[in-house]
């Protein structure tokens, strides 16, 4: 069954072509170092289609296997060339006479050009079928027979009501647990109503057998609780992964029924093929479970290797039942680059910040830039928050309450019945509190001046204490915890305290946005995009960092925070874009590049759960409320 080609003949088009061929040539001299030869060899270039230009393996293989065998075929990733190696130099020689200078080899139907080479470039892909397995995988032919192919295959009931779903390339069900996509794991609260069907009973003394004989039991065998059915039909596929560490234990195995295909496991640049035979078992353990990814190119024909060389094979309905056992905590494996529970870890230490830098972080990034932007930053807070001004109204007549980190001093006036005593690391910040006072005539407004981790006031003196949006600027859990031990330390026996900090999470629990998410929709009116702020913050990062580098070399590169959006970490720089008075005082928003007037906090922003976690630490103290208010996490204590 020959492909029609048409061939060109005229002189003018043959010269042309020649001239596209030296380039070619000389393009795969630059990039391999090899060279092309005038007369026939065993292996030839085609020049001028590959991966690049949408060639697929199967269509050169499905191609040049119509004139003669084929060795092995070599796509190259980005590359417009690729190549193919017969066994003789006859057999080259048809498939040059065929293929060049004709058109048919590509879908869009170009005029293939092809030569011949002395060698073929040095690279990893080269005879893909000949490498070993990658170690912990194992494929155990005609697991099952044909009637319990049938029988499975029943008991599963893959025609009706498997999920149309959202995975356009194919159909899946699950039993035991559902998988969730786009979290790629399972939820382990939830079983689903349909268990493994007892049919699959079958496979599992087997199983036992045979891995036993392999001597591949390095784990602890269990039956599987999860099974998902894959439906493909010939040209789908499952992109490559790895199953999620900490939601699967090993071996991962797979049973293929109705059709055969060629799976890809990866890793780094690897790549190593192998034919899942209709009925086989695949096992996935070790290495090949762990640090390699496995998947499935969706096409409708496969290349797969024969006795004298590769041809092509079409695919068929391919159902495939994938059993796991879930596992129930994190990962241990020592194979770290695709493991979720090592990526969690590491993330989680990287963001630690050194103590020796905590102080030097917090006084560029926190201190310094309250100074400088004290009265902006006054302007923008008026309204005590409700549930914080119910907190200070719960105090009795003559009580003592301590604002602590008190900034412009809106909480200082809730409930006049009480002695406020406000205290800030910043002067101008108490500065504008002061005046903020005269302007609301309050009849008295105490503040003095020092740092939430030091308050010079007697222990066990006072009867409430507050905290409001100052924790998350203490740049490591050891400061954090300090500032809360000295609220804790003042308070009286049965006092009581509140602390709102920043979370990361902006979203309350009904996923309702934040105020400071909110805010994202009249920020984009203005002049100054968030994506111009986020690169005028860049650029002012990069001098801070600059000197914070020589200030304390070794100290953490923070991300910046795009303003009123989602927190993707926990230490953040947030921008504050100073509006500056000019023009006889009407404010402005400066448009000036590497922009003076935007300023970079600090701050740690808190996971739900990880204010308690600390107070936990100080036993003086006892939780009695903890709540989400407007994007912070606070929790509400009294000494015992
Ligand atoms: O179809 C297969 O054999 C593999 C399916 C798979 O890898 C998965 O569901 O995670
Ligand atoms: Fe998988
Ligand atoms: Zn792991």
């Amino acid at each position: 069954m020959k492909k029609k080609v048409s061939r060109m003949t005229s002189k003018h088009v043959c010269r042309k072509l020649e001239r596209k061929q030296r380039r070619c040539e000389a393009i795969i001299f630059h990039d391999f170092g090899i060279e092309s030869s005038g007369s026939p060899t065993t292996i030839l270039a085609i020049l001028n289609a590959g991966l690049s230009t949408g060639l697929t393996e199967e269509a050169v293989l499905s191609s040049a296997i119509q004139y003669a065998p084929v060795q092995q075929v070599l796509m190259l990733p980005n590359k417009s060339y690729c190549f193919l190696e017969c066994s003789n130099e006859a057999d080259a020689e048809l498939i040059y006479k065929n293929l060049h200078g004709c058109a048919g080899l590509e879908q869009n139907g170009g005029v293939a050009y092809l030569s011949y080479f002395k060698t073929l470039p040095a690279c990893r892909e080269k005879n893909v079928w000949a490498k070993r397995l990658p170690e912990g995988l194992v494929l155990l032919p005609n697991f099952v027979s044909e009637a319990e192919e049938e029988a499975l295959l029943s008991a599963i009931a893959v025609e009706e009501n498997t999920e149309k779903s959202d995975l356009k390339h194919r159909q899946v069900k699950h039993f035991g647990y559902k998988f969730i996509y786009g979290e790629n794991n399972v939820d382990i609260s939830n079983p689903t109503s349909e268990k493994i069907p007892n049919v699959c009973d079958i496979l599992w003394p087997r199983l036992k057998t045979e891995i036993t004989k392999l001597g591949l039991s390095t784990w602890d065998w269990d039956v599987p609780d999860q099974m998902t059915v894959n439906i493909y039909e010939p040209g789908q596929g499952i992109p490559p992964h790895v199953d999620t560490h900490s939601a699967f234990l090993e071996p991962i195995l797979s049973l293929s029924l109705c059709g055969e295909v060629v799976m890809d496991f990866r890793h780094g640049t690897e790549r190593q093929p192998l034919i899942l035979l209709r009925r086989s078992m695949l096992v996935m353990s070790g290495a090949s479970r762990y640090d390699w990814t496995h998947g499935i190119t969706p096409r409708t024909l496969d290349v797969v290797p024969t006795q004298t060389g590769l041809t092509v094979r079409p695919r068929q309905k391919r159902v495939s039942l994938t059993f796991r056992r879930l596992r129930r905590g994190p990962c241990n494996c020592i194979f770290p680059t695709l493991c979720d529970t090592h990526l969690n870890a590491a993330e989680k230490t990287e963001r630690v910040i050194p103590s020796a830098v905590a102080a030097q972080l917090e006084e560029q990034n926190v201190h310094s830039v309250y100074e400088r932007i004290a009265p902006h930053f006054c302007q923008t807070r008026h309204t005590p928050w409700p549930r914080v001004a119910d907190f200070l109204r719960s105090f009795s007549e003559g009580s003592v309450v301590f604002d602590i980190g008190c900034g412009n001093g809106k909480y200082l006036h809730c409930n006049s019945a009480v002695l406020n005593i406000g205290c800030d690391r910043s002067g101008e910040l108490l500065h504008t509190c002061l005046e903020r006072a005269s302007t609301i005539n309050a009849r008295n407004t105490s503040v003095f001046r020092c740092d939430c981790l030091h308050v010079p006031v007697r222990a066990q003196s006072v009867d409430g204490c507050i905290s409001i949006a100052v924790i998350h600027h203490l740049a490591t859990a050891e400061r954090r915890l300090m500032a809360i031990s000295e609220m804790a330390r003042l308070l009286r026996s049965g006092g009581r305290g509140l602390i709102y900090v920043w979370a990361k999470d902006q979203r309350a629990l009904n996923n309702k946005k934040s105020a400071y998410l909110l805010q994202n929709k009249s920020l984009n009116k203005n002049k100054v995009t968030v994506e111009q702020q986020r690169q005028r913050a860049a650029e002012e990062l990069q001098q801070q960092q600059q000197q914070l580098q020589e200030l304390v070399p070794g100290a953490p590169q923070l991300p910046i925070h795009t303003n009123r959006t989602d927190f993707m970490q926990q230490d953040v720089l947030v921008p504050w874009k100073l509006k500056v008075a000019v023009n006889q005082g009407k404010e402005e928003t400066t448009t000036a590049s590497a922009d003076p007037n935007v300023y970079l906090r600090y701050y740690h922003v808190f996971e739900a759960g990880e204010m308690e976690a600390l107070m936990e630490q100080i036993p003086e103290v006892e939780v009695s409320e903890s709540y989400y208010d407007q994007g912070n996490h606070c929790v509400i204590f009294t000494r015992r």
